[in-house]
């Protein structure tokens, strides 16, 4: 691939530019509000100006609702070889497209597994795609060239091509994004009103249960409107498990000896089918879960600590293979926690110890 046309240039349209040109690959980039293509263009992801003709493969990266009518008129336009799309549903736009009447065999829908609750340019990094899977959902009449400029676009992400039929794929993401990011606004919307003295206890639990939950809902709508069905699926036997909990916490509030010992069995089984289900998330690069040791270091929250951690890690010969950061409420101090593996633990903490860093047992 030697050009490329990018349509919508927020987080997932910047980045995937971004990964293109630093492979070489003539970007050039466009969104409706030219302020977007403007800052993405400054950001080193390619030209805001229009290509002078038709780009070897044109990505289109704008909201679910907005997706098939931006492709159907790049198409009509023939702005590109090939076309594809990223949005996070993959079956609504594919029908909405054959009911636009278009020749499909130029257009493959796609949908990288990676991202975040940020939005826009700014949030945008070369390497976002990286190690993750990217789901490509060919039919039988995808061109056979567009099927491999999609894989060319994906291997310069340096991200994991996984093949599947869109409406599998819709099924598998309600469970793996969609309900879950439900849940987590639930969780996050018991905040709101809640008693200063409560939120300010925070912790990293909390924090992993609702990060996603500051993501744009106007973007989320879209979504979930795209793929109600298996979400309210899914929502429904978290709603049985949830009756079951609350029945179980009322038993184990008892007088009873024997309802205590019920209730405490009822949690006891969701806890464990939790454990159960947290153990077959694949770990970073999609490999199994891993036992890393966690090496916590204090920092002061002031520019460069990380950089500085980092390098003095580098230069000891470790890999960090995860990292944490907490901050300490109302201080000026931060936790970081370095995930690398457990031999590399006792030589990191010394490294660090002598090049003056305070480690947290
Ligand atoms: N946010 C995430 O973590 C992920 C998002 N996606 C999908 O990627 C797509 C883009 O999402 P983000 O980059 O997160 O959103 P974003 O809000 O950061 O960027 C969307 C961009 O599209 C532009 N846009 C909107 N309508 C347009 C139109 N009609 N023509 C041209 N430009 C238009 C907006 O001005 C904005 O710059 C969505 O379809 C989303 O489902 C896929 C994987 C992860
Ligand atoms: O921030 C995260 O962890 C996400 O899971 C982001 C995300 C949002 C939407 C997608 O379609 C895919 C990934």
């Amino acid at each position: 691939m030697r050009t490329a046309l990018v349509i919508g240039t927020g987080l997932i349209g910047t980045s995937a530019a971004l990964a293109l040109a630093r492979r070489g690959v003539v970007v050039h980039l466009d969104d409706h509000d030219p302020e977007q293509a403007r800052t993405a263009a400054a950001l080193g992801a390619g030209t805001d100006k229009a290509p002078d003709g038709p780009v070897d493969l044109a990505v289109v990266a704008v909201p679910p609702a907005h997706v098939a009518r931006v492709l159907a008129e790049a198409m009509r336009g023939g702005v590109a070889r090939g076309y594809l799309d990223v949005a996070s549903v993959k079956g609504g736009p594919r029908r909405e497209l054959e009911s636009l009447g278009l020749d499909l065999t130029a257009y493959i829908g796609t949908h990288p597994m990676s991202g975040s609750e940020k939005s826009g340019p700014l949030a945008a990094t070369a390497d976002l795609f990286e190690g993750r899977p990217w789901v490509l959902t060919p039919t039988q009449d995808t061109d056979t060239e567009v099927l491999n400029l999609a894989l060319e676009l994906v291997s310069h992400c340096r991200a994991v091509p996984v093949v599947m039929d869109a409406d599998a794929h819709d099924r598998a993401v309600a469970l793996v994004s969609h309900m879950p990011h439900l849940v987590s606004s639930m969780v996050a919307a018991r905040l709101e009103n809640a008693e200063e003295a409560a939120v300010r206890l925070c912790g990293q639990g909390i924090r992993d249960v609702t990060r996603i939950a500051a993501s744009d809902p106007r973007m989320w709508i879209d979504i979930l409107s795209a793929n109600p069905g298996p979400v309210a699926d899914l929502l429904s036997e978290i709603a049985s498990d949830l009756d079951e909990t609350v029945r179980a916490l009322r038993a184990l509030q008892s007088a009873d000896e024997v309802k205590r010992r019920e209730g405490s069995t009822g949690i006891e089984d969701v806890l464990r089918r939790g454990n159960a289900g947290r153990a077959r998330v694949p770990g970073k690069h999609g490999t199994a879960p891993h036992a890393y040791e966690v090496v916590a270091v204090l920092i002061d929250d002031q520019p460069g600590q990380l950089a500085r951690i980092f390098a003095d890690a580098g230069m000891a010969g470790i890999n960090i293979e995860d990292v944490r950061i907490e901050h300490a409420t109302g201080q000026q101090i931060g936790l970081v926690q370095l995930m690398v593996e457990p031999k590399a633990a006792p030589v990191l903490t010394a490294a660090l110890r002598e090049r003056g860093w305070s480690i947290r047992q």
